[in-house]
């Protein structure tokens, strides 16, 4: 399938480039009466320096997507690049590396760990690595997340909010080349979501970096540059410049029978705490 997604992406890219791109990108689970077409020939090009958002019903097909892009899931046919490189084939051995060198991750887990204080957290995937961050951007970022005074902070010491950005620093910190969001918001309160929507929109803006973003909350997909909808596993309508209100009128329209979906109903009770919230203040 050739998606308007590919065409309107390659479109609004005239100086970022690519940095992630599929061709025919198909996942099937399972074999014979049980198996399900997660993903089906799904051709799309993920911008370089904007922000991406992935929608759609839920077992539509957007975590696998983002895993397959990210190299964490194989493929059962098509082809994925990251920037120039085409991560199908590549050794698991090497997806680890291209994974640890050139992808940053951010879930609705955050994902810290507990002994560590936030800076070792941030550093952490580079001291695995066996670098040493960049100091001047490791401060840039400290700075742009407002984690300054947190630093020395275990993430038991640490509001929700507070963790996900320290996430998302540690996410920034060795300037992948793309980050991965999934859910980011997913467990935190409506500010508190605002506010990680918000760093990640700077680190777009004024850090440069690529971000996708898998979210059932329209209200996030606000914050993006483009907004793909997934419907049975494939890139059926993308929306430029989104707001939440055309968001969730676009999810409204899904054959599944939205707002059966799960996640409609909370993404309708986020719109109305993020406007009670931006009302406040
Ligand atoms: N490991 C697996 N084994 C079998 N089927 C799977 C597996 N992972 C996903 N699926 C199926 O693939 C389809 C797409 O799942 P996926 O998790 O990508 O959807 P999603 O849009 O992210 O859903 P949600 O919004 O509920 O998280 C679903 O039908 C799901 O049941």
């Amino acid at each position: 399938m050739s998606t308007p997604a590919a065409q309107h992406a390659s479109g609004r890219m005239p100086d970022g480039g690519i940095a992630a791109r599929a061709r025919g990108l198909t996942k099937a689970y399972g074999s014979g009466e049980a198996a399900v077409l997660a993903l089906d020939s799904v051709d799309v090009d993920i911008a370089r320096g904007r922000f991406t958002a992935v929608m759609g019903p839920s077992g539509s097909g957007k975590s696998t997507l983002m895993h397959c892009l990210a190299g964490l899931d194989t493929v059962s046919a098509g082809r994925v690049w990251l920037g120039d490189t085409e991560i199908t084939g590549l050794k698991e051995r090497e997806l680890t590396r291209l994974r640890r060198d050139r992808i940053g991750f951010m879930f609705q887990s955050f994902n810290l760990i507990p002994t560590l204080t936030a800076a070792e957290n941030i550093t952490l995937p580079m001291a695995i690595a066996g670098r040493g961050p960049d100091k001047e951007w490791l401060d840039q970022v400290i700075d742009t997340l407002g984690l300054r005074d947190r630093l020395k902070h275990r993430p038991a010491q640490l509001s929700g909010g507070q963790q996900q950005r320290v996430a998302c620093a540690r996410a920034l910190v060795s300037r992948p080349e793309l980050i991965f969001a999934d859910e980011p918001t997913g467990n935190l309160d409506s500010r508190a979501g605002l506010e990680v929507l918000g760093f990640l929109r700077g680190a777009v803006d004024e850090l440069g970096q690529s971000v996708v973003m898998v979210t059932h909350d329209p209200g996030a997909a606000a914050h993006s540059d483009l907004v793909l909808f997934l419907a049975d596993g494939r890139i059926v309508d993308e929306m430029a410049e989104p707001t939440a209100e055309a968001v969730l009128d676009r999810m409204r329209v899904f054959p599944e029978g939205n707002p059966q979906t799960p996640g409609f109903d909370v993404a309708r009770d986020r719109l109305d705490d993020d406007s009670a919230a931006a009302q406040e203040d």
